[in-house]
């Protein structure tokens, strides 16, 4: 019997399964989906098994080492889409299989540096000390570089060999319980000389409770040590078992329960559709398109709870940025020990844990941001992507796939049911529910009754002809006062991007820019320390401009920490709470700020995207924008979307309970289509406008996009592969394909390459990976040079830059 073997190595030459010949010890335990080790050229690595195969003509055929697991950590299904997935980002099967499991189940390798021959040269000798192997880090103490390695490689001294080491780690405890010996322990007890007390309490301990104990626990009750209780073992009067034991990232938390309250019309009605989808080859997908407050968290808990009794599970996909302490709560509170949570907060052993609850169908929901589309859930029921027009959905680096995508995919195997939800869904998906392809489910309704938020566009080039210099505007500041004298709350949003630190020079107008990148500088207070967000590289702030030796260098731009000093300085009696990469970096503080806030500890929460999504605070009755127009600015033909989306969804965290809500935009265009007609929660017409844009230009949802982007540390290379790229394509692509380009990249280079970029516009082109596919082999070979070329192949892409 043959085992095929996807290995890990990600090549095109590696991109299929191999042959291995299956040890007699591992016949009866080897299964597909398991990890194995399997021997590589001169090295061993990971691989998954794949499937089986009768052959007879094994002479030449190697031995697999090692089997990994125990239970599959793919199923069948998972397999299957892992192929799916490969030949839909064109990236390689491995590649797709890795991105489904969890950072811990993927090898790491160790390089270990061996003794081939027996008398080694002198200054070798002195390094080895006689022993047969070294680790790559003894290796690179040593003063040896690797050439000489090579050399005495090649000379027949040395080895190099990878050893896999799995990364798993599971957590253990010791568990305590009676002897097997059927003896009464009230017998035992009598044996024990009665001086020692404590060997005696614990044996007493067990004739009250006699099931299995954690040792810690025991000897934290009887108050003792190893002491008395190893001699109990040693008899055998007691006796331990270690039990491997998952981690619980929210243990010693206690969730509130909730049960389900009746609901509304509207989310009965969606409700009823979304549970009364008979199983379907090609799965029903609902977009719930319901506004910010309209109850759509409650209609997916309710969709879940049916599902769930049905005897089927669930996959709740949120944006990572609106899996805030919150959402977990309210899933926590209603399904308890039923869902599992995935998110990037997690330590990897958490992680590993919470997938390993549904490997093991300890849980039947999970809610997680994009990876956990892919938990390991046999007998799905029902997807849930919330907030489905966010872009963090699709993956940017390696496999890029899109989660929804996914969920489609995986929905069809399992024939469940699909539902998008979002107040401000996706142009790609609203148009599909025109047309029918999705069906519409509208909650047109906040809950209570309550009216959306009134929103006041502030227009900062008249506050600015009135004399007013500050960030706040008239209005804004009056606003957040009036909420502070009536113990109301506030939150304050402003966009990350519009408010990043560079530092420039007064006198000539010069800007700082990274070396290698063709982008600013950050400016960190912290460290006096500019830092280039692209390619990590910093250096000490200057104290004269580079460029005309003037001192009036400094930095411009606002972070929220200078936001928040001027807020204190215009309203002294707040109390603030600022919520940004910076505060929230330590576990947990994310929730404790949240916590103080919900507990009415502040007036004022101030912070950036983190806080647009998800919240629902019942005393918050006003929200301000401080920048609405800086995501209008990128270069990105979804700028208008996006700006829409963020206000709405920044608006919507305003009277959400029963005390009404306002909200006061500051922007520099009031007149923008978005900005206008997310001030009136006009989706439907913020639709047409922006469809009538995208059709004209041609861009989704008409058309489909494929980008292309190539880089190079030489200039001159890099355009003229792209041209060659973009040359090729329009010669083999269908007549109604556009080729545009090549162009500079907007960020026309980072980390001192070079980047060049062609996109193709199309409406169907079915050979076009095809295409690309050979396009990517023509290169490989230089793809594969140290400091070479590198093309980067991004089909639908959510990021242009
Ligand atoms: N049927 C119901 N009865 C009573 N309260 C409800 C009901 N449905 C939802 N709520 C409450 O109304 C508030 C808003 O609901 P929810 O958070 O589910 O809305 P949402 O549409 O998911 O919001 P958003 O998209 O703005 O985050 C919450 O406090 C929720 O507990
Ligand atoms: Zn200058
Ligand atoms: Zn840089």
């Amino acid at each position: 019997m043959i085992a095929k073997v996807i290995v890990d190595v990600p090549t095109n030459q590696t991109n299929r399964p191999f042959d291995y010949l299956i040890p007699e010890e591992f016949t009866h335990v080897i299964d597909i989906g398991m990890r194995v080790i399997v021997p590589f050229g001169p090295r061993k690595i990971l691989g998954y098994v794949v499937g089986f195969e009768e052959r007879t003509d094994v002479e030449k055929v190697k031995s697999l080492e090692e089997v990994l697991d125990v239970t599959p950590v793919l199923t069948p299904e998972l397999l299957r889409l892992g192929k799916w997935l490969a030949s839909r980002t064109l990236s390689f099967y491995i590649s797709c299989l890795q991105v489904m499991l969890p950072q811990v189940l993927k090898a790491k390798y160790k390089k270990e540096i061996w003794r081939i021959e027996e008398h080694l040269p002198e200054e070798l000798e002195n390094l080895f000390q006689g022993s047969d192997v070294l680790t790559s880090e003894e290796w690179e103490a040593s003063s040896f570089k690797y050439h000489h390695l090579k050399k005495w490689v090649d000379d027949g001294y040395l080895d190099v060999r990878y050893e896999v080491k799995s990364k798993e780690t599971k957590r253990k405890i010791t568990v305590i319980e009676p002897g097997a010996d059927p003896v009464r322990l009230e017998e035992l007890i009598a044996e024990i000389p009665a001086q020692a007390k404590k060997q005696r309490a614990l044996i007493d301990f067990f004739v009250d409770y006699p099931d299995p104990i954690p040792k810690k626990d025991l000897l934290n009750f009887v108050k003792t040590t190893d002491a008395s209780l190893n001699p109990l073992l040693k008899k055998g009067y007691l006796q331990s078992y270690s039990q491997e034991i998952l981690r619980d990232p929210y243990e010693g938390h206690t969730f509130t329960s909730t049960s389900p309250p009746p609901l509304t019309r509207y989310q009965q009605q969606a409700m009823d559709e979304i549970v009364g989808s008979v199983k379907n080859e090609k799965p029903d997908v609902y977009l719930l398109h319901g506004v910010t407050g309209s109850g759509k968290t409650e209609v997916y808990m309710q969709s879940i709870q049916e599902v769930l009794a049905r005897g089927e599970e669930a996959i709740m996909l949120v944006p990572e940025i609106a899996l805030t302490p919150q959402m977990v709560e309210r899933f926590k509170g209603r399904f308890g020990s039923k869902v599992a949570v995935l998110h990037s907060a997690l330590s990897a052993g958490e992680k590993y844990d919470e997938w390993r609850k549904i490997q093991r169908r300890d849980v039947q929901v999970v809610v997680g941001a994009r990876s956990a589309i892919f938990a390991p859930f046999r007998n799905l029921g029902l997807i849930i992507i919330d907030e489905e027009h966010e872009t963090s959905y699709k993956q940017e680096d390696r496999t890029r796939y899109h989660a929804r995508d996914v969920a489609l995919k995986r929905a069809s195997e399992h024939g469940c049911p699909v539902v998008l939800g979002s107040a401000t869904p996706s142009l790609e998906s609203f148009a599909r529910a025109q047309k029918g392809n999705y069906r519409l489910l509208e909650l047109p309704e906040r809950m209570n009754e309550q009216a959306m938020p009134t929103v006041e566009l502030v227009d900062m080039r008249d506050e600015l002809h009135e004399g007013n210099r500050s960030m706040f505007s008239q209005s804004l500041k009056a606003k957040l006062e009036e909420r502070l004298q009536k113990g109301e709350q506030s939150v304050l949003f402003l966009n990350r991007r519009g408010y990043s630190t560079f530092v420039m020079c007064r006198d000539c107008g010069h800007v700082v820019e990274c070396p290698y990148c063709d982008i600013s500088m950050t400016y960190h207070r912290n460290q006096e320390r500019l830092k280039c967000h692209y390619c990590s590289f910093e250096k000490p702030m200057p104290s004269k401009c580079p460029e005309c030796e003037s001192k009036t260098i400094r930095y411009f731009g606002t972070g929220t920490q200078k936001v928040e000093e001027h807020l204190q300085q215009l309203i002294p009696e707040a109390r603030i709470i600022r919520m940004d990469v910076d505060t929230t970096r330590r576990k947990g503080a994310h929730e404790k700020l949240l916590t103080k806030f919900g507990n009415n500890e502040a007036d004022i929460l101030l912070g950036t995207q983190m806080i647009a999504k998800g919240l629902d605070f019942g005393n918050v009755t006003l929200v301000g924008v401080l920048a609405a127009d800086s995501l209008l600015n990128l270069p990105d033909f979804r700028a208008s979307e996006k700006t829409f989306q963020l206000l709405t969804q920044v608006s919507g965290r305003a009277g959400r309970h029963e005390k009404e809500g306002e909200v006061v935009v500051q922007t520099y265009t009031p007149d923008h289509y978005s900005i206008q007609l997310a001030s009136t929660y006009d989706f439907n017409r913020f639709y047409e406008e922006e469809m009538k844009y995208r059709k004209m230009f041609h861009y989704p949802p008409f058309y489909y996009l494929t980008l292309l982007t190539v880089s190079h540390p030489n200039t001159f290379q890099a355009q003229e592969v792209t041209r060659k790229i973009a040359q090729y394509l329009k010669q083999n692509l269908s007549e109604t394909a556009e080729v545009l380009g090549p162009t500079p990249s907007p960020l026309e280079r980072i980390n001192n390459r070079y980047r060049y970029q062609t996109m193709v516009k199309y409406k169907s082109e079915p050979d076009q990976q095809k295409y690309v596919q050979r396009i990517m082999n023509y290169y490989e070979s230089e793809m594969k040079e140290q400091n070479g070329l590198q093309i980067i192949v991004d089909f639908q892409p959510y990021q242009l830059m």
